[in-house]
């Protein structure tokens, strides 16, 4: 991350010309104190349209790199992201373009989308052993909470070695679950790129669990639709894919919960991201510091309740407030329809993330469970939700 000044002086006292990912929300809340806005789709974005642009804000779909920005007047790079793969920080350095990510703006999301996928697959997460490779944001947060809940991890990191659970790839591999929340390297010496291909794959048991939630080409897809095909008890849940957006349809068959990589897409994961990249442009020299108009949404809260007791209570209200299974089976119509005749697929997978509901995380939720155990009672504060 680099908070640099830019190079135009007087680029702080005029209104900012501001591109922008149309699927960033909150933009006008965050940025519209700044100047003009102009919203466009990520993924085709070309160096023409920014040609009189000061700012560019981004998601995971814009490759930020020479390409893009050779030429062009802008000044700092925002992506309201936690992952930065897509961005050629080497070229923005060299070229002293600012540039910000949103390091674990969504970390919580994914990881309630971890419980909540389990809940939805009835996988009683309470008698296994868990495995987590890549332990930054989102791995440490799963593993703080499944410490919490009083459950075993062992954790592979790579640039973490002090880590109290640090172990092996190959021990992470062996546990039940085994979740995976590495960004996508390519460079030595720890790269991620196909780090799961089929050796490794095959060192996980026949019926181990396989959440990829970090990015898809941490596992080598082919190798995983061979490893599913020979053994069908095998659980894969895949909210991240090789080739988003045109994914491999076999291995969606395969897999035992699909998603269009939305693990991160709390509505409150979210509008982080757009308010971490807003404070990192006001923290970049000679951006004009602003009086801030902008506040947070009003927070909501619901109340929830079960008439079930033990996992069962802590299954049914995980997937009251966010069932995956809703996103599985969007995601398969789509590749239904896309087969007779709709949508292209990598056009489908898009407009689902697009259009994605609004989903709200566990702190908005407010459990009634006063005929619950206190042991379920307290398994549902370590993850998160308020409890009465
Ligand atoms: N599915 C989603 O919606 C979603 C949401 C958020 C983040 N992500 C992805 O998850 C990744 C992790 O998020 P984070 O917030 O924890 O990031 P982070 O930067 O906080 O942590 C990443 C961790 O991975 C480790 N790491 C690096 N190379 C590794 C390797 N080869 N093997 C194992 N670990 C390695 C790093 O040392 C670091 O501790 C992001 O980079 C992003 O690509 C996906
Ligand atoms: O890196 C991240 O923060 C997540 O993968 C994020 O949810 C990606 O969402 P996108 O930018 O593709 O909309």
């Amino acid at each position: 991350m680099m908070d640099q000044a830019p190079r135009d002086a007087a680029y702080s006292s005029k209104p900012l010309n501001i591109v922008a990912d149309e699927n960033i929300p909150g933009l006008e809340d965050w940025f519209g104190d700044l100047g003009n806005i102009t919203r466009l789709p990520g993924r085709t974005m070309t160096r023409e349209q920014l040609r009189d642009a000061d700012v560019l804000l981004v998601r995971s779909v814009t490759p930020v790199n020479e390409n893009l920005l050779r030429d062009t007047p802008v000044r700092f790079v925002g992506s309201c992201t936690i992952g930065t793969d897509h961005l050629d920080t080497v070229w923005l350095e060299q070229r002293g373009v600012a540039w910000s990510a949103a390091p674990g703006c969504n970390a919580n999301s994914v990881v309630e989308y971890v419980f909540c996928a389990l809940a939805a697959l009835d996988i009683d997460w309470r008698d296994r052993t868990f495995g987590i490779v890549g332990c930054g944001n989102v791995g440490g947060l799963l593993q703080t909470r499944l410490h919490q809940l009083g459950l075993s991890v062992v954790v592979y990191d790579p640039w973490l070695p002090d880590n109290p659970d640090a172990a092996t790839l190959e021990t992470v591999l062996k546990q039940q679950i085994v979740c995976l929340h590495a960004p996508l390297v390519k460079a030595e010496p720890h790269p991620s790129l196909h780090m799961l291909d089929t050796a490794m794959l095959d060192k996980l048991a026949d019926d181990a669990v396989l959440i990829s939630a970090g990015r898809g080409a941490v596992i080598d897809n082919n190798a995983l639709l061979a490893r599913l095909q020979r053994n069908p008890a095998f659980t894969a849940v895949l909210d991240v894919w090789e080739n988003e957006p045109d994914i491999n349809l076999s291995l969606l068959e395969q897999v035992d919960l699909a998603s269009p990589h939305i693990a991160g897409y709390s509505h409150d994961g979210k509008l982080a991201g757009t308010r971490m990249i807003r404070e990192a442009l006001d923290r970049s020299p000679g951006l004009r510091p602003v009086s801030a108009s902008h506040k947070d949404p009003a927070s909501e809260t619901k109340v929830i309740s079960t008439e079930q007791s033990g996992f069962a209570a802590i299954r049914d209200l995980l997937l009251q407030m966010y069932n995956p299974r809703d996103d599985d089976r969007r995601l398969r119509a789509a590749a239904d329809a896309h087969k007779q005749g709709g949508l292209p697929m990598a056009e489908a997978f898009d407009l689902l993330r697009k259009q994605y509901p609004k989903r709200l995380e566990f702190s908005h939720f407010r459990a009634s469970t006063s005929q619950l155990d206190k042991s379920t009672r307290q398994q549902l504060t370590a993850l998160g939700l308020q409890c009465s």
